[in-house]
């Protein structure tokens, strides 16, 4: 059995301390809620002295979560903060006070202005007064990252003695290196007395991008607490994000030694919860979370996932509670990706059938960005439209505009491949087109409708054009077509009622014969 690591989530306090991701007491109560749902082991709920809002937030969450988590609240090493949160937690079944000071260099000499035998007896006190009031107290040593090796040996030995049951060693500014932070875990290990007696904790920052690594390499150095957020919340660049941290050490628990308690299944509810809320967005290319983290869009990789899902991904989107993956279809999509999405939209294409609605596909994917299923069925339609044609359109050329006057010149192909061109002019540009078209195929039928809609979203979307054509015993064809031109598409549409329309006249002729 590998060791577990807990998880001690701060997306309610070091989250919310991101600029404008603040929550109201009821929004934390709905992340608290959810972070229940994924079992964490510590919910940090706030900072008690800091507002009447945050004490009621963190009294709130304590009673929500009862006997299913420890509710923690942050404290400085100041006695009044320390009351503050000892009443906030006064009915939590499983409460702990967070207390700690600076460390560093410059957090000692510039910040508080003490000195190091002064930040070491207040360290003692702190953890002492806290002591008091709840059993489990956890100690930080704010900004450990930059701190001297020894004289943070001498704090946490401090601390430790003083009953200290978690201490926790935070990368405040994320400064390090992921083997410099490893070695100061490992350092403390080895020379603080009883340190295995107390969980030892990672505090992680994203500035320089290593928030996860960094917490990594802690754990692999013998911490055995995580402090983290969802979607990587928190100052500046925010913390380690508890969802790549929990699916590494899943996917490397072996090598890591180590396994959490957190249900991976609801990491991506609670990081849409998380950012409804706080209107805080998720980058697409966001690890395990992110709209891209399981979707493909180029025809090598789609390929390879179609054969075997593996070949791409290294986490089923299931157990993070993403779905499927995803195929999206783009202009660097092949022809496997594209079969793939027409059979699942139920159409068996032939080999010459798919490249030909290939063909058409990378016309439109070039336009648009992604291609859509109401796209796909458009295309089908279209080439089943076409294979059937007694006339089919070679080109199609208007120029219209103020004050010209709307002229189309349109070239038709009949069944006998004889290509027949007509210039026209109308009232508009697609009167133009369809008095061109009337003039070619030359079949009496009145046009009484006329409906144009985009078949999917944006400005690039194919427009799909819907006719109907009287024949002369009153019978209605109906004709459509679609293309990203919606002039293209009125005179497919055009020439698809035409057709039919003589169709059915040479049907009708056929059967008086016999
Ligand atoms: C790394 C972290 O994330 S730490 C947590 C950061 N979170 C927050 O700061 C959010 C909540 N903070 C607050 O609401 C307020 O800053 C309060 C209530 C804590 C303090 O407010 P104020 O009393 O007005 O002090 P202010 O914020 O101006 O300055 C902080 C003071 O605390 C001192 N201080 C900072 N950290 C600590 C500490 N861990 N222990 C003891 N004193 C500390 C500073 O040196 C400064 O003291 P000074 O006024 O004597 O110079
Ligand atoms: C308060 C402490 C734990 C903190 O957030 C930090 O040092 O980054
Ligand atoms: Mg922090």
């Amino acid at each position: 059995m590998t060791r577990k690591v807990k998880i001690f989530d701060t997306t309610l306090r070091d989250g919310e301390q991101s600029p404008g991701a603040s929550m109201n007491t009821d929004e934390k109560l709905l992340v608290a809620r959810q972070l229940l749902r994924l079992n964490v082991d510590v919910i940090e709920a706030g900072f008690p002295i800091s507002s009447p809002g945050d004490f009621e937030s963190v009294r709130r969450v304590a009673e929500l979560a009862g006997d299913r988590a420890t509710v923690c609240a942050l404290t400085r090493a100041v006695h009044k903060d320390i009351d503050a949160a000892a009443d906030a937690l006064r009915y939590a079944s499983r409460p702990r006070i967070h207390t700690g000071i600076g460390v560093s260099p410059s957090h000692m000499r510039d910040k508080l202005r003490m000195t190091e035998d002064e930040v070491v007896a207040r360290a003692v006190d702190c953890v002492s007064y806290a002591k008091r009031f709840v059993e489990d107290v956890e100690f930080y040593a704010e900004d450990a990252g930059r701190s001297d090796f020894d004289f943070l040996v001498r704090v946490i030995q401090a601390v430790v003695d003083a009953g200290a049951t978690v201490v926790n060693i935070p990368d405040t500014t994320g400064y390090s290196l992921p083997d410099h932070y490893a070695s100061r875990i490992k350092y403390l290990h080895d020379n603080v007395r009883g340190v295995e007696n107390v969980d030892i904790s990672v505090h992680c920052h994203n500035d320089l991008g290593m928030a996860t690594a960094l917490a990594l390499a802690g754990v692999r150095a013998g911490a055995t607490q995580i402090e983290c957020t969802i979607n990587g919340l928190g100052e500046r660049a925010g913390n380690t994000a508890m969802e790549e941290v929990v699916m590494a050490i899943r996917m490397h628990a072996d090598e890591l030694d180590a396994h959490t308690d957190v249900n991976p299944r609801e990491f991506v509810k609670a990081s849409r919860l998380v950012s409804s809320i706080t209107g805080m967005g998720v980058q697409a290319n966001k690890a395990i979370v992110g709209a891209n983290a399981f979707a493909h869009s180029s025809g090598i990789h789609q390929d390879g996932v179609l054969k075997q899902r593996s070949t791409y991904e290294i986490i089923d989107p299931a157990e993070v509670g993403a779905g499927q993956s995803q195929i999206i279809l783009t202009a660097r999509s092949g022809h496997a990706a594209l079969k793939h999405r027409l059979v699942e939209l139920g159409y068996e294409l032939g080999e010459s059938e798919l490249d030909k609605i290939y063909r058409a596909f990378l016309d439109l994917a070039d336009k648009k960005k992604e291609v859509f299923d109401e796209d796909l069925e458009s295309l089908v339609g279209e080439s089943e439209r076409e294979a059937s044609a007694l006339y089919s359109i070679v080109s199609v050329q208007v120029s219209s505009g103020y004050p010209l006057t709307p002229t189309a010149t349109v070239t038709l192909r009949d069944v006998n491949g004889i290509e027949t061109t007509v210039c026209e002019v109308g009232v508009g540009p697609i009167d133009a087109v369809f008095k061109a078209i009337g003039q070619i195929v030359r079949v009496e039928g009145e046009l009484t409708e006329f409906a144009v809609q985009s078949v999917t979203r944006g400005l690039a979307a194919l427009g799909e054009v819907t006719v109907r054509v009287a024949g002369p015993g009153g019978r209605v064809f109906a004709g459509r077509g679609a293309d990203g031109d919606i002039i293209v598409s009125s005179a497919k549409a055009y020439v698809n009622a035409l057709n039919r329309l003589l169709c059915e006249r040479m049907d009708a002729r056929a059967g008086s014969v016999e």
